[in-house]
């Protein structure tokens, strides 16, 4: 009978729970015993593992944050940290390992392998969406929701106000986020790492944008929404420069953690249920430091080496869309008036 075991690690996502779930049911399915590591790497380095079964999954489908914690680990990036790890997984004679988390996780993986000889699955889980070989990471679309939700209440009161507002939204160094949830909302800027070289060099461009609007449509509302880390002490600060350069007020919004909690939502909570199941099923097949992971709607096994390694780019559709369709500014400047 195999003993393979599961934990989530980096930042939590809406979903993780289903995936826990599935992973456990799976797992009973096939015969095996699951076991659990609580507080991502830190639980393999101190040995926090505990049996799951049937019953401690049940309900949490629904649920957000994780039933095993998750957190960050330093000492296991370190040799003796490792080592230690590798030891608590040989003690517990744990024949798999499978990794719920984002593209730290998953290098934390690489590392792993080479001082642990056991199977190593990870499940892409992150509302960053930054990995490559899945379409989707679990937590994207429903922090994405939870952020359409925020603007679209943000919209009613810069409407009433007819004022600026700067949304700033989760996604370390990838713009999955913004540039979805700023689509979605119909947010007249969208900044995000991967549609920028140089923000203070575009400084100028975004403040001739709001400029124009106010110009083309008077007064009204006008949302940016921009990635974190873009500039030095965020949409704080930037909206600050915004007010004095435009000379009218613009007003930061930092959504932060939110992004991360809630129910998932259903596309999460398949997409957690199909991965999980899918990871249990490759280890049975005998792969190891494999990724899984859906794209265009196929189940797919990809190297975890690739999936970290390369970057995955934003949707290039929506991105021209942004950029070069839907500029309201440049709409405006096309037609005559009696057009629009
Ligand atoms: N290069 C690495 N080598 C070993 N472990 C790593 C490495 N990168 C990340 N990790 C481990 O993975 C954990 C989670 O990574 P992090 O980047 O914080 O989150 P995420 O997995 O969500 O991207 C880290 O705290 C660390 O324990
Ligand atoms: O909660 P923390 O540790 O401050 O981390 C915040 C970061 O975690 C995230 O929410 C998720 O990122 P990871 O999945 O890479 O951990 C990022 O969007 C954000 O930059």
């Amino acid at each position: 009978m195999k003993r393979i075991a599961v934990l989530t690690s980096g930042g939590d996502a809406p979903g993780m729970n289903a995936c826990i779930r599935s992973v456990v049911l799976t797992a009973l399915h096939f015969g095996y015993q699951v076991y659990g590591f609580r507080h991502g790497y830190n639980g393999l380095v101190d040995n926090e593992i505990e049996l799951l079964t049937m019953q401690q999954v049940r309900h949490i489908i629904q649920k957000g944050g994780t039933l095993l914690k998750s957190a960050r680990c330093s000492k296991f990036k370190t040799e003796s940290g490792i080592k230690l790890a590798a030891k608590h997984l040989d003690a517990a004679e744990i024949d798999a390992l499978i990794v719920i988390g984002g593209d730290g996780s998953l290098r934390g993986m690489m590392h792993l392998s080479k001082y642990w000889q056991g199977q190593l699955i990870g499940i892409p889980g992150t509302i960053d969406n930054d990995l490559s070989g899945s379409d989707n990471t679990i937590g994207f679309q429903t922090a994405t929701e939870t952020v359409i939700d925020a603007i679209d209440k943000l919209r009613d009161t810069a409407d009433a106000f007819e004022r600026i507002f700067m949304v700033e939204v989760m996604g370390r160094d990838a713009g999955f986020i913004a540039l979805s949830s700023g689509i979605a909302s119909g947010a007249e800027q969208i900044i995000y790492p991967e549609g920028l070289k140089d923000i203070h060099q575009e400084l100028d461009c975004i403040i001739q944008h709001v400029e124009s609007a106010r110009k083309l449509h008077g007064r009204s509302s006008y949302i940016i929404v921009i990635s974190e880390n873009l500039w030095p002490g965020g949409a704080y600060d930037l909206s600050q420069v915004l007010t004095e350069q435009i000379g009218i007020e613009c007003r930061p919004v930092i959504l932060g953690h939110i992004q991360r909690g809630g129910c998932p939502n259903g596309f999460d909570r398949i997409l957690a249920t199909k991965l999980g199941v899918f990871a249990v099923e490759a280890i049975k097949n005998g792969h190891s430091l494999m990724m899984v992971g859906e794209i265009s709607n196929e189940l797919t096994l990809t190297a975890i080496s690739d999936c970290v390694n390369n970057k995955k780019p934003v949707d290039k559709k929506l991105s021209d869309i942004q950029a070069k369709v839907f500029d309201s500014v440049e709409i405006l400047s096309n037609c005559t008036k009696s057009t629009i």
